[in-house]
């Protein structure tokens, strides 16, 4: 690993916030070299039109405020801010493909991204859900997305998937592999030795003994038991609604949500400028901010760019930890 770990900063969406949150951060010094993976002239324009300097620098020069090393990829069509343009999906999404095959040569030691807008990338003929399941199938591995603020971690079993689809996907073998998954992250990236997870009933009232819903007892409760005989400290499926009272996430270091808006908007709601979006069982980290592309924001300077400060932060923090834990 170089002296100072190498981190990949990708904006994301072109006509979205993040150009602009990535010129701004490029301002400041940082504990690590950013790279960025993005159009150089789109950088170019953010900086000029919000008065920031921005030197754009070889691929492996070191980075320093003001100063961004560059991986260019140049976009296909000029950047109308706030409207998205199909045509630049296929240079968004080599960017990060890009960034993570650096990641995973070892050239680079973790990634930083901005939002994307999954409809564009869509609508520009490549099929997507989310940066967490694109990064995952390059690696030909299994993640779990988590959100974490300083106050509160939130892990989901089921990601970007119509909610009618979720029960049927929370099997035995998912649950397994995302308890292993989290514990083994909330060890090795967030150094908590002996992690407690908080498990999540699928249905109200956790199931309320079978009477609404029957997932918990015929598919949570047997792995949970089993995994417990291994060492894993696992609550019983918890009813959603009362869990994240602050009383008893204090016995918790991580909730594990059985989908998306069962764990999200009470991050969210809690805390929305601090938190980040890690991608979980990747072989390098991968940080993201916890907010969209905020086209109506895009080109006002009326972006917050404290997320992504945050998931700068977080992963210069688990590169740096990288060598040091087994
Ligand atoms: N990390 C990601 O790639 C990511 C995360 C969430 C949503 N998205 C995508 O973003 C698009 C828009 O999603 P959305 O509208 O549901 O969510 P959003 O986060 O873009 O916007 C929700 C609200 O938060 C505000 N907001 C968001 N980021 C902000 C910031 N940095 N500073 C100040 N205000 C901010 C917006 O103005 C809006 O009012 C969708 O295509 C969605 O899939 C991407
Ligand atoms: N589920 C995330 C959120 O709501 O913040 C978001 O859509 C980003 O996901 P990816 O990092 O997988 O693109």
């Amino acid at each position: 690993m170089p002296a100072r770990p190498r981190i990949a900063l990708v904006p994301g969406e072109p006509a979205g916030i993040g150009p602009e949150l990535c010129v701004r951060l490029a301002q400041r010094d940082w504990p690590v070299d950013l790279v960025a993976y993005a159009d150089p002239g789109l950088l170019q324009d953010t900086a000029t039109a919000f008065e920031l300097p921005l030197e754009l620098l070889d691929i492996n020069a070191p980075s320093h405020a003001g100063a961004l090393a560059l991986a260019p990829f140049p976009l296909s069509k000029p950047v109308v801010m706030g409207r998205p343009d199909p045509d630049n999906a296929r240079a968004t999404i080599n960017a990060l493909l890009a960034a993570g095959q650096a990641c995973i040569g070892g050239e680079l030691q973790g990634m930083v991204t901005g939002p994307v807008h999954k409809a564009n990338i869509n609508a520009g003929g490549i099929a997507y859900t989310g940066t967490t399941e694109l990064l995952a199938d390059q690696a030909h591995t299994d993640v779990v997305m988590m959100l974490a603020s300083p106050e509160l971690r939130v892990a989901l079993a089921t990601t970007h998937l119509p909610l009618r689809e979720v029960p049927e996907a929370i099997t035995p073998a998912l649950l397994e592999r995302c308890i292993r998954i989290t514990d083994r992250a909330l060890r090795r990236q967030f150094g908590i030795g002996k992690p407690r997870i908080a498990v999540l009933g699928l249905n109200p009232h956790a199931g309320e003994d079978g009477l609404l819903g029957s997932e918990e007892k015929a598919v949570m409760i047997p792995v949970i038991e089993r995994l417990r005989t291994q060492g894993f400290q696992l609550s019983d499926p918890l009813p959603a609604d009362t869990a994240f009272l602050p009383r008893k996430l204090t016995h918790f270091d991580a909730v594990l949500a059985m989908y998306h808006d069962q764990g999200l908007p009470v991050l969210k709601f809690s805390g929305f400028e601090r938190a980040v979006n890690i991608t979980l069982g990747l072989p390098y980290p991968r940080v993201a901010v916890d907010h969209g592309t905020a086209l109506e924001l895009a080109g006002k300077g009326e972006a917050d760019a404290s997320s992504m400060a945050a998931a700068i932060e977080l992963c210069a923090k688990i590169a740096a930890r990288a060598n040091e834990i087994p």
